[in-house]
């Protein structure tokens, strides 16, 4: 049990009524899993506001409420907080709940478009051979040091986030890296917790669905510089075109990384093949596993943050050549007759885009490339259409399949999708509805040296239809289908 009055502790508060002295079980926002002598706050969500629950809440056994507006009717013997910000107020109240875990950890985040689970997970895997505890947020998962959880958000709730870092504090971590969404700050997941550092990777078109503009998703963007404190860096991509923009506000160290541009921190492709990149940095020559110039980038972000969180050079580009790419980005298998399949979470058309333009840099003859591509239903429809003329234009053939419909109708979605294609690439799609069906597809006509491109999954094990996830994984289906070649 904690005392509510610390709890409190730098919470901007409008009106209490009734007592902050008392015990306290947990902080919960969802009223379904509120206990005894538990603290409700209720958020103003999406598609409900939590306020409607307070009733609710109480009856569970909740003894204070943390609300932005008073219910009418106050119960006795319940505490009433009225805050300014209710989302905030729970990140604050998370914080103070577990201690601050945060202050005592080197926490990081990685924020932009693409490249954050990347980003940080390179950065865990470098820590770790670098010999200390890690922790890392992320898409893919969480991990404690060696101890993994399985992740449900890119940047989980405020609770959630603090009660990880209280579990990498009692593990003994010394170093966090954590994916931080444009809905994470947005919805205040991240507020209180001190970074020690914040990356930005680059900024271009996606979530037009929960921001209504591009200018208001970048600001949001912003807003995670903006709060970064004086004692922290704050690390550009200075080729991005919103690079400088990000940290015009931020009181933290400016530090810049780049390819093109003069910077703090830069990197050269010398090199490219299937099989890695040969890059320069300082004038030392780096191989590494990892493929594609914007990996190069995510690289050089890596290198920049591990030499600002004081680890010596020479052992960062030692490890470099280590680092394993992260599930689902750019993973590939060759089958027997020498068909390469690469399977990659692009999800956006600038991912797509990079990831095509990769592979066609490392095409070498008149081999073909096949791209199973589809959009995620109840999100940015506006992604559609220029999805798919990015893998019409710049695949031999495109085979537009689902990816996620939620609850949309997936031919609608795929119809929207061609609405994108132009005239001279019409002949070069096809629609398979099916995702099974569109990966045997490519198979089938795939030949020797050929490529697939299995985009917008990445690592996801499932699909989901009409609300419903079932098992569904691109790496497997595509291994069935390379196994059944080997029979023919
Ligand atoms: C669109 C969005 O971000 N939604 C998040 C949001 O839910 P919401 O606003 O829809 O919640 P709501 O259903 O309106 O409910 C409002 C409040 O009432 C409460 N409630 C609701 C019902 C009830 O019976 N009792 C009750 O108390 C809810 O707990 C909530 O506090 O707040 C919830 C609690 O924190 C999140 O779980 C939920 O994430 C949903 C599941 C989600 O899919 N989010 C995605 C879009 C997301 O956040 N993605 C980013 C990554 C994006 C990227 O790729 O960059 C991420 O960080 O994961
Ligand atoms: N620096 C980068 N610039 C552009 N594209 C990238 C970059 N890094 C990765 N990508 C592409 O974006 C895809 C997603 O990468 P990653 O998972 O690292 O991004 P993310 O920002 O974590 O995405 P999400 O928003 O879903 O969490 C990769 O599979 C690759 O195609
Ligand atoms: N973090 C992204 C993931 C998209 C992945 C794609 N497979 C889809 O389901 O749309 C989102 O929630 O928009
Ligand atoms: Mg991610």
């Amino acid at each position: 049990m904690k005392n509510l009055k610390d709890i409190l502790y730098k919470v901007s508060i409008n009106q209490v009524f009734g007592d902050t002295n008392i015990a306290i079980k947990s902080l919960v926002f969802d009223s379904r899993k509120v206990e005894e002598n538990d603290v409700f706050i209720a958020q103003k969500g999406v598609s409900v506001d939590g306020h409607l629950f307070i009733d609710k809440a109480i009856s569970l056994g909740a003894i204070v409420i943390i609300c932005e507006d008073f219910p009418a009717d106050k119960k006795e013997r319940i505490t009433y907080i009225q805050v300014a910000d209710a989302n905030e107020a729970l990140a604050i109240m998370s914080s103070n709940f577990y201690d601050n875990p945060s202050a005592n950890i080197q926490l990081v985040g990685v924020t932009g478009t693409n490249g954050k689970t990347t980003v940080a997970s390179l950065l865990y895997q470098l820590f770790k051979k670098a010999g200390y505890k890690v922790g890392l947020l992320s898409t893919v998962k969480v991990l404690v040091d060696e101890v993994e959880f399985k992740a449900t958000h890119t940047t989980p709730d405020s609770v959630t986030i603090n009660s990880y870092l209280d579990q990498m504090i009692d593990a003994g971590v010394e170093f966090c890296f954590m994916e931080v969404s444009s809905h994470g700050i947005h919805q205040k997941r991240t507020a209180g917790l001190t970074f020690s550092g914040g990356i930005f990777t680059n900024l271009s078109h996606d979530h037009l669905d929960y921001h209504e503009t591009f200018v208001e998703y970048r600001d949001v963007k912003k807003l995670f510089f903006d709060a970064l404190p004086k004692s922290a860096f704050a690390l550009t991509n200075i080729d991005d075109k919103n690079g400088d923009f990000m940290l015009q506000n931020t009181k933290a160290k400016k530090v810049t990384y780049a390819l093109k541009t003069l910077a703090d921190f830069k990197s050269k492709v010398l090199e490219k093949q299937l099989s890695g990149t040969l890059i320069s940095v300082d004038n030392t020559e780096v191989w590494t596993k990892l493929i594609g110039v914007f990996n190069i980038y995510n690289l050089t972000a890596i290198i920049a943050t591990a030499e600002l969180l004081g680890l010596e050079k020479l052992e960062v580009l030692t490890i470099i050549s280590e680092l394993e790419s992260v599930s689902g980005r750019f993973q590939y298998i060759i089958s027997e007759d020498g068909i390469t399949a690469i399977v990659d979470y692009a999800h956006t058309p600038d991912a797509l885009k990079n990831v095509l333009e990769t592979i066609n840099d490392i095409r070498t003859g008149n081999e073909k490339l096949y791209t199973v591509v589809g959009c995620g239903g109840d999100r940015d429809k506006t992604k559609r259409p220029k999805m798919a003329h990015i893998a019409s234009q710049l695949s031999n053939q495109a085979i537009f399949t689902s990816d996620n419909p939620r609850t949309e109708n997936p031919q609608t979605i795929l119809d929207e999708m061609e609405a994108g294609v132009s005239p001279e690439n019409y002949k070069k799609t096809i629609t398979v509805l099916d995702r099974k069906q569109a990966i045997k597809t490519a198979c089938k006509f795939s030949e020797t040296g050929d490529i697939i491109l299995i985009a917008g999954k990445g690592h996801e094990n499932y699909q989901e239809i009409d609300g419903i996830r079932t098992h569904f994984d691109d790496l497997e289906e595509i291994e069935k289908c390379f196994n059944q070649l080997k029979k023919k």
